[in-house]
């Protein structure tokens, strides 16, 4: 059955279509008078599948979706041999050599495929399911990253679970499932790890790739101020976000808190995305501002044997312009350095809205507070969830490391995760 495996977004996830829904006749009909206008319409009983040629693009409707797909893209994704090399997934075509107000000359549809026959003689095939896949209007209407935003009464009772050490380290079920959890909520546990570096790394690598910055590999640090940076004091910190002063902020940072004798240190967490929502829903404008402006954050240190300069440029909310979807929080109010990216008629609006993602953030019914204990070690998105902590006393030691972001994504796609 065409189409029958085209995908759509239902309540923010995608769901196949099942093939009750594209019950089609190949049958064209002509709608207009000029010949390159053509619709394949759907059986009499149902509407929901026609095409029709236009003068710029394909117009594809099917499943109360119309797509359309410009000549010259049609063109620039010929998935023939020639064209494209289906070993390794890469194309062959040289885009540059394509005429950009290319039309094809002769077009014909089956049942499931269009065939376009471009002036050179060229023939493209296209699964009519495939452009459905991957239309621009199916991508706006769907998550890339399908989640749950959450505040702590939501992540409260959705009870989610943690991994056990010992099976995680040997079922890849068990990881699946972690991950899963990693990607629907920005954290995940693992319990009952020995409170030890080696064991944290042991357990991280399972996961994925270290990412080396210049904190090391594998950090353990206590309030000894041996870097520049208030994390290494007793002193709280708010809600924020790790490495924004990277061009490429940590995508995923590892928490293990290996000893702790002294009261206080309880650790915070607040799903950004969940506020940044809010302030979308309450004041769109505001929410523009915050993912159009770039601003700076910045990490000086000059402290013994440790010089550090570093500097990244960016909005405090990363969006995906075809659907405002956020997928990259720069929030850290200690390292955000002098505005001067920021024309002065603007700046005040800008804080207006950086004020208003605060208020968001610092709602206690957004707060989850977690005492980390040794042996229980923690994954936090750093490109959405903002950690923080109590202030404490006593001796407290925690280690951790930062992840590759693109390699945990690898692995949870090859586990048949979407990420
Ligand atoms: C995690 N570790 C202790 C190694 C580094 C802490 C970095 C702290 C810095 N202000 C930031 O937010 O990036
Ligand atoms: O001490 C903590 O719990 C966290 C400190 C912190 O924000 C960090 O190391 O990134
Ligand atoms: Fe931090």
């Amino acid at each position: 059955m065409p189409l029958a495996r085209a995908f759509f977004r239902l309540h923010g996830y995608l769901q196949p279509i099942s093939k009750t829904q594209a019950p089609l006749v190949s049958r064209l009909i002509r709608t207009q008078n000029e010949v390159k206008y053509w619709q394949y319409t759907a059986a009499p009983q149902s509407t929901s599948c026609h095409w029709q040629l236009q003068e710029e693009c394909l117009e594809l409707s099917y499943g109360g979706l119309v797509m359309h797909f410009d000549y010259v893209w049609l063109r620039d994704h010929c998935r023939s041999a020639s064209c494209y090399n289906s070993k390794t997934n890469q194309r062959n075509l040289d885009t540059s050599h394509v005429e950009l107000n290319i039309c094809p000359t002769n077009t014909r549809v089956d049942d499931e495929n269009l065939f376009l026959t471009w002036p050179d003689g060229h023939v493209t095939k296209y699964n009519l399911s495939w452009l459905a896949q991957n239309s621009y209007e199916g991508q706006k209407q769907s998550a890339m990253q399908p989640r749950i935003i959450w505040n702590s009464d939501i992540y409260a009772n959705a009870k989610v679970s943690s991994a056990n050490w010992d099976k995680f380290m040997t079922c890849d079920d068990e990881l699946k499932k972690f991950l899963r959890n990693f990607l629907l909520y920005g954290i995940a546990f693992v319990e009952g790890v020995p409170p030890t570096v080696e064991a944290t790394e042991t357990v991280t690598q399972r996961v994925s790739l270290i990412r080396e910055t210049m904190y090391g590999k594998m950090w353990n640090f206590t309030s000894d101020f041996s870097r520049g940076d208030t994390a290494y004091t007793k002193l709280a910190l708010d809600r924020h976000t790790d490495t924004s002063y990277f061009q490429e902020p940590c995508g995923i940072q590892v928490f293990h808190c290996l000893k702790h004798e002294g009261t206080g240190g309880r650790t915070l967490l607040v799903d950004g995305f969940y506020s940044a929502d809010q302030v979308l829903q309450k004041t769109p404008d505001n929410f523009e501002l915050l993912a159009r402006v770039p601003i700076k954050h910045e990490y000086i240190e000059n402290v013994s044997d440790h010089r550090n300069h570093m500097i990244g440029i960016g909005p405090v909310l990363n969006v995906y312009p075809w659907n405002n979807e956020v997928y990259m929080i720069r929030y850290n109010n200690y390292d955000r350095a002098v505005i001067n990216t920021i024309p002065h008629d603007v700046v005040k609006r800008w804080y207006v809205a950086h004020r208003e993602l605060t208020t968001e953030l610092r709602k206690p019914e957004n707060e989850l507070w977690v005492k980390l204990k040794p042996g229980k070690v923690l994954f936090i998105d750093n490109w959405r969830v903002m950690h923080g902590r109590e202030s404490f006393t006593g001796l407290r030691q925690l280690c951790g490391c930062y992840l590759t972001r693109d390699d945990v994504l690898n692995i949870a796609r090859s586990l048949g995760l979407q990420a």
